[in-house]
Order: C-alpha cells, then structure tokens, then sequence
C-alpha cells in the first residue's frame, strides 16, 4: 500500500505543533503526555532514541487514551515493526530507507517519511506518499527552500522538523505546503529534568495557539 495520507493528515492537522521529544523512561513519557495533552497537543512523537521509547509508546497509549502517540527516529525495519507492535498510531522516520518504506507497505500505522531533494521527492512521489517530513529544516535551507519547492512539487505537503522554534515557527507556518511543524521546545530538557510538568503543558498550550 502506499501512504496512507488520509489517515496521516487527520492527526498532523489537529494542531500546528508536533511535540518531538525523548524520554528517560515510561512514567515520564505518561507524564509529559498528560501535560501535552493538557495543553491541547494530544499528538506526540516519541523518538526511538532512548532505551525507554518503546516502553513508553506502550505506557502512554494504555494509560492516556486522549493522546495520540507516534514513534520517531525510526531508521530500520525492525524499528518500524517494534514501534507499530508498542502501539504507535504514526510513525516517524528522519528519511526513506527502502527497508522502512517496505515495512510500512505491509504494516498498518501511517509513514511520516523524510525527503528533501528534489530526487528524493520524486522517489516517494513514485512510491504514493505525498505527506513528507522535512529534516533537518533549517539546516537544508529552511523557509526558503520549501518555498523554492512549492510550484515544482504542488501536491506535497511537509512536516518541517530541525531547528523550528518560537522564533520561526510562524514562518513556516504561514507557507501553504507545510502541514504542522515537529520541534522539542514545548519539552525543554531542563524542565523534564526538573519534573516541571504544568512548564510544558503551558509551552504547549502557547504552540497550541499559534493557529486557530
Ligand atoms: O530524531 C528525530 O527524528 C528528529 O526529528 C530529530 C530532532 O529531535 C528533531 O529534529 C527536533 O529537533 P529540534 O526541535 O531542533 O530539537
């Protein structure tokens, strides 16, 4: 099968903001879910770059039903089958190995690939996706860039992740191929560390409304 957009459109467009973010363990991918959800960003991306991601896909979806877990980070085919068994209502990888398009192909849990040059885009053009993650955003020449894009490739909508933030956020918003953004600043590290949960559900919050 190729991209399942529909299904993948339904819960990028529910909110500007994908939080990405990297968890120590279970308990703290609940809690911070709870918090994003509090603050309206019930969409979360869990990267597969802790030994607890998966653990904590698994907790988050039995213990916080309002949220919507997703998987990031996810670079093999085993990572894509790991994350989908956690639960993972989408997943998410930084590019397009042939091994993880493959996986997605049998499996059920809509692709959010990366692609970024133009070769790139046609490759999963061919491939049916039309719903693209774009990383890193700002290192590959950000706002710009995807604009540059646009009347080449009309059809394809991106998820810009790398290097958004407060500062440009609106910026990429504001263009017409850019479905939501993915960024870590609505869970900063430091108030991870901290256990400072209503810090991130108000951080969240003000993402929340950066669009109506
Ligand atoms: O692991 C992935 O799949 C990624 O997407 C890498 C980064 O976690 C995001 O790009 C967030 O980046 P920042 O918002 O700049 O911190």
């Amino acid at each position: 099968m190729s991209q399942d957009a529909r299904a993948l459109l339904d819960i990028l467009t529910r909110q500007p903001v994908i939080p990405v973010v990297a968890v120590s363990s279970a308990e703290e991918g609940v809690d911070l879910a709870r918090a994003l959800v509090q603050g309206g960003l019930p969409a979360i991306e869990i990267t597969l770059r802790t030994p607890a991601a998966l653990a904590a896909i698994e907790a988050v979806c039995a213990e916080v039903p309002e949220a919507i877990c997703g998987a990031g980070t996810i670079l093999t085919a085993a990572q894509f089958e790991a994350a989908e068994k956690a639960g993972s209502k989408f997943i998410v990888s930084p590019g397009a190995s042939q091994g993880v398009v493959d996986a997605a192909a049998a499996g059920s849990a809509p692709l959010l690939p990366g692609a970024a040059t133009p070769s790139e885009l046609m490759t999963m053009i061919e491939r049916g996706y039309e719903v693209l993650k774009f990383f890193p955003a700002e290192q590959l020449g950000g706002v710009p860039y995807l604009k540059a894009l646009a009347p080449v490739f009309p059809g394809i909508r991106f998820c810009p992740t790398g290097g958004v933030s407060t500062r440009n956020v609106g910026d990429y918003l504001a263009l017409p191929n850019v479905v939501c953004v993915g960024g870590s600043w609505v869970a900063p590290k430091e108030a991870l560390a901290a256990r400072d949960f209503a810090a991130i559900a108000r951080l969240a919050a003000e993402a929340r409304a950066l669009k109506a």
